[in-house]
């Protein structure tokens, strides 16, 4: 029997009053299942509901209606079980930024419980492989955002969870660390682990990726293996394809542009 990592049903997310007009629903119904050991990408165009939904399976955000397991263990009915189980480098949540980056993974060793000699030991060893050891005593409000994905990325991963949410964790990272970011992830779910991450860059989930969900306009519109999603094309075309893209000369108006009056 499969054994799912996440598995999502009805996910609705709606923002504002929900009787009055003003409510936007952002997640409009989404059923999702991550089979335990995949490396599954979710992508959609800005706006889709992608951080909104990953907020959702994550325990940041409450969803408006629907359910979420981690591993079986419901996240808003049993929240320390399942949070046990995840690590999550969610976006735009701000960091304890005036901690050394040493200091930040020792702290969130010690919340999750673990003993000093063994927060330290992997702290350093998670440091070293990020290439963060030469910046280790430095503070996290100085560091670039690169740096700022790789230790948070070492936070998520320091209590050794059985599934890892990463939301653009590749966004504003140059190639160098976004190689290292991604050796690591390789590393991680070879061992059986399961990673589930947002991005915008196709080629990288079209190469890292088993399983991947088209988001748009808060639905799945398209989820399964990367090669049938694909079905011959790239999956930067299926994506084009399966969302939409506006006709050439839709685009209309700004005929004034770069026509230089002077
Ligand atoms: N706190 C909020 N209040 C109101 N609307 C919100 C809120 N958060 C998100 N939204 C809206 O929900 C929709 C989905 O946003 P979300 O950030 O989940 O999309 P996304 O797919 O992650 O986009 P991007 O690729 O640009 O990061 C958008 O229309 C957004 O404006």
């Amino acid at each position: 029997m499969t054994q799912f990592a996440v598995r999502a049903q009805g996910l609705v997310k709606r923002f504002g009053s929900s009787t009055a007009d003003s409510a936007h629903t952002a997640v409009a119904g989404i059923d999702l299942e991550v089979p335990a050991g995949s490396f599954f990408g979710l992508v959609g165009p800005n706006g889709a509901g992608k951080t909104t939904t990953l907020s959702m399976i994550t325990g940041l955000l409450r969803p408006s209606a629907g359910r979420v397991e981690i591993l079986g263990h419901d996240v808003w009915s049993d929240p320390a079980a399942a949070k046990a189980r995840m690590g999550a480098l969610p976006e735009g949540v701000r960091m304890f930024d005036r901690l050394s980056g040493r200091e930040l993974l020792r702290f969130t060793g010690r919340l999750h419980g673990l003993p000093a000699d063994v927060v330290a030991a992997r702290a350093d060893e998670l440091l070293d492989v990020l290439d963060l050891t030469g910046a280790a005593n430095h503070l996290v409000v100085d560091y670039s955002t690169g740096m700022r994905k790789k230790v948070g990325l070492a936070s998520a991963l320091l209590h050794n969870p059985a599934v890892l949410f990463l939301d653009e964790p590749f966004e504003g990272v140059d190639p160098v660390s976004a190689g290292t970011i991604r050796r690591v992830l390789e590393r991680y779910t070879r061992s059986g682990s399961t990673v589930i991450f947002s991005s915008h860059v196709m080629e990288l989930v079209e190469q890292l990726c088993d399983r991947v969900a088209i988001l748009n306009r808060g639905r799945v519109v398209a989820a399964g293996e990367v090669g049938s999603i694909r079905g011959g094309r790239s999956l930067h075309e299926a994506f084009l394809a399966i969302v939409g893209v506006r006709a050439q000369g839709e685009d209309g108006g700004l005929a004034w542009l770069g026509t230089s009056s002077g």
